[in-house]
């Protein structure tokens, strides 16, 4: 067998590993949450959240969340040529070097939040580190190639490459279950990556190229233009080489009509398929995956074109302020609860999560019932139909 053929068994094998979430412990999730002796629903989104993390392990009770990783794919973009963002790609791997010395942004926050930070790189344009094994000092090699295609004139992988992205984050998801880690969270760190974002979220909403990009990590007004006419030339080049994908509906790429892997494997990067592919390995492993900010929705996006049972095992956490931020979140059709007007990446939103989550399962699990305080069980008016 050629390797191109073995990775595409591999991939449909995993594809269809992926099943719904279990309803019978969503339900008695449900039923738990309405006895808690507090006004019914009050924990709102953290609710929601619980129940489908229910859903997930397929068990209603022994809602434990102690242990949880972030692993952060970092690569870089051929697209940066075009100027579209402030500093040059060297940074990629200066900041991925810091991740395992405790010195980034999220590193801090992970501290705080106590969870596990795992560097991969998927495609950084260096040397392979050679390290095969989850290590948190270490960057884990899953190179693909050393950085992805210029996207503004040619595609960014090629479509056996991105299937390799996609199946390390993918093995990823199913590794850290098996390390005892009971949530993960996607993070990525790639200089230029809000480009190819911005492009894939144009296609996937319909929203015109320009008022799909940001400024991302910060651009002059100059740099700016630069990058809107970067997308608009990645964008016209996609449509050009598949007129099909113009005003492509969800229902279109979720019936295999229109395939999310092409959008991803020609406007997208390594850092983005390894994130797709931990979204789509925690479905198949039944592990809850947390979404950051733009890069990490899209690449979310993408898991639930490709697998719409995905979705079930997927978390959003916060709304960028990437302009496409929002709009990609409405397809995606998944709670925010956090609107601080974040747009940092690295996984600094999902980590900001993992506390509040854990506060919601703690409440869950210890939380006395009505009838444990003498209470009369309060209706759901919600239920019927009574309350907004
Ligand atoms: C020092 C530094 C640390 C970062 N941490 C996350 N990003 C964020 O900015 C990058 C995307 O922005 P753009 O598309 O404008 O290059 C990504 O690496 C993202 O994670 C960073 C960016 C920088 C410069
Ligand atoms: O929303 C994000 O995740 C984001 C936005 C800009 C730059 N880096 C990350």
């Amino acid at each position: 067998m050629t390797e191109k053929t073995s990775v595409e068994k591999t991939w449909k094998a995993y594809l269809n590993k992926i099943e719904p979430a279990d309803r019978t412990a969503m339900e008695l999730a449900k039923k738990r949450w309405n006895s808690v002796a507090k006004p019914i629903g009050s924990l709102g989104i953290l609710e929601e959240d619980i129940i489908k993390i229910a859903g997930i392990r397929g068990n209603a009770s022994g809602m434990k969340l102690d242990r949880s990783a972030l692993a952060v794919m970092c690569a870089d973009h051929g697209v940066v040529a075009e100027g579209v963002s402030q500093t040059g790609k060297d940074v990629t791997r200066i900041v991925a070097e810091n991740f395992t010395k405790g010195e980034t942004s999220t590193s801090k926050m992970c501290r705080i939040s106590g969870t596990d930070l795992y560097p991969v790189d998927m495609g950084m344009d260096c040397e392979p580190t050679g390290q095969k094994e989850p290590d948190m000092h270490w960057i884990l090699d899953r190179k693909v190639a050393r950085g992805s295609g210029n996207i503004a004139r040619e595609p960014a992988m090629s479509r056996t490459g991105c299937l390799q992205a996609l199946l390390s984050g993918i093995d990823l998801a199913f590794r850290l279950k098996e390390m005892g880690y009971e949530i993960l969270a996607a993070g990525e760190m790639g200089i230029g990556n809000t480009t190819p974002a911005a492009a894939m979220s144009a296609v996937l909403t319909g929203l015109p190229p320009e008022e799909a990009t940001g400024r991302g990590a910060g651009l002059s007004d100059a740099g700016f233009e630069k990058k809107k006419k970067a997308v608009e030339m990645a964008v016209s080049r996609f449509y050009e080489k598949y007129p099909e994908y113009r005003n492509g509906t969800k229902e279109q790429y979720e019936s295999g009509e229109l395939s999310a892997v092409t959008v991803l494997a020609e406007l997208g990067g390594f850092d983005l398929a390894g994130m797709t592919g931990l979204f789509l390995g925690g479905a198949a492993a039944k592990i809850p995956v947390l979404m950051d900010g733009f890069l990490s929705t899209v690449s979310g996006l993408l898991a639930v074109l490709i697998r719409k049972e995905a979705k079930d095992y997927m978390l959003a956490s916060h709304i960028s302020t990437e302009p496409a931020g929002a709009a990609v979140l409405q397809m995606l059709d998944l709670p925010a609860p956090l609107h601080m007007g974040m747009h940092l990446g690295e996984g600094s939103g999902a980590v900001a999560m993992i506390p509040l989550l854990r506060m919601g399962a703690k409440v869950y699990e210890e939380m006395s019932t009505f009838s444990d305080i003498s209470v009369e069980q309060y209706v759901d008016y919600q239920e019927k139909g009574e309350r907004p």
